[in-house]
């Protein structure tokens, strides 16, 4: 269990089922769940144990311990935890069932169907209803070095769609740099302008091709709009690979965030791969573009593009 990429942001096990064992298990068992929650979430959103430190001001040995299930954090620290990661404190501990009417609503969508739950997202999200044709649009999503700009650019000119790179929305709507978000507001200021951003764009009509950025699978309610906005396609790669690609790109002095040089780097970055995963997975359609060359690539995105929105592409 502890070694599996767990789907983050849900709670292990059914709600309210009694866990098996003695109480000291059952309490050891809660500790290190949540250690497991906080690793996988602090994975998800690309963050170091250093970083992380740095944000919450918790050791990095505190944190250290608290991942792997050993000692049993305080509230406050914890809650210190997620303010720094930009989670809901009750999302790392199990659902705090707060409003009145949770309980019914929650065994109500436990026995929904894929069409109701379809329905009551809508309604809570204020989303106009689906017209049966779905938007002519397409969003890429990855880790770093996936070839979201690059595959993007070339897409939208295939098809003749404008081309929208989501970093630099955010850029111009805030008049910051990426880099100065994060040091400024936080992994919790740049996700809620990521989601702002995401949500301005899909007011606007007409087709679309998106670049998204590697950590928008971080935060729950913006990758469930981009996935019922949006045909999203997964670039998949080998870690080693986002890593040369990087490395490759600032040789080339493309500006981007620097990737160490080191085996540490590699490590993280599959880690964060490894985490991302099932996220990135609810993607409509993954494309591998390990060994392969851009043009490969973009022929064959292209023609996955083509064969979904079929009839409806201009010719
Ligand atoms: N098969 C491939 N598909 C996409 N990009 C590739 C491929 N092989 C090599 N690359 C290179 O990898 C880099 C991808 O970078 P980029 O498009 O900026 O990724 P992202 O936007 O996902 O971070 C580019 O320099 C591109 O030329
Ligand atoms: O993977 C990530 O956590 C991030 C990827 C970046 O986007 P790119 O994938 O465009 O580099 C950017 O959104 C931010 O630095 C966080
Ligand atoms: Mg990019």
């Amino acid at each position: 269990m502890r070694s599996s990429p767990a789907p983050s942001f849900a709670p292990s096990g059914p709600a309210g089922a009694p866990a098996p064992g003695t109480a000291e298990d059952q309490e050891a068992r809660f500790l290190s769940d949540l250690g497991q929650r906080v690793r996988t979430m602090r994975a998800v959103r690309a963050m170091s144990r250093k970083m992380l430190s740095q944000t919450s001001g918790l050791s990095e040995r505190y944190i250290a311990q608290l991942e792997g299930g050993q000692g049993n954090v305080s509230i406050i620290l914890l809650r210190r935890v997620a303010t720094a990661m930009g989670v809901r404190l009750e999302d790392l501990i199990a659902a705090v069932e707060s409003p009145p009417d949770w309980p019914v609503l929650r065994d109500l969508l436990r026995d929904a169907s894929p069409a109701q739950v379809a329905e009551a997202k809508r309604v809570l999200t204020g989303g106009a209803a689906p017209d049966g044709t779905g938007p002519q649009r397409v969003a890429l999503i990855g880790l770093r070095g996936a070839g979201k700009s690059t595959l993007g650019r070339i897409l939208a000119e295939r098809l003749d769609w404008p081309f929208v790179e989501l970093n630099r929305e955010i850029e111009s709507e805030n008049g910051l740099q990426v880099s100065e978000i994060f040091a400024i507001y936080g992994q919790e200021g740049f996700r809620r302008m990521e989601q702002g951003a995401l949500r301005r764009l899909v007011e606007q009509p007409g087709p679309m091709v998106l670049a998204t950025g590697g950590g928008i699978v971080a935060e729950p309610l913006t990758l469930d709009l981009l996935l019922s906005s949006f045909f999203t396609v997964w670039l998949k790669a080998r870690p080693e690979e986002h890593m040369r690609r990087v490395r490759e790109q600032t040789a080339r002095g493309v500006a981007r965030p620097r990737l160490p040089d080191n085996d540490d780097a590699l490590r993280q970055l599959g880690a964060v791969l490894l985490s991302r995963e099932p996220l990135y997975g609810r993607a409509r359609a993954v494309l591998d573009t390990a060994d392969q060359t851009v043009a490969e690539t973009a022929a064959r995105l292209t023609g996955l593009v083509e064969r979904h929105f079929g009839s409806t592409l201009p010719r």
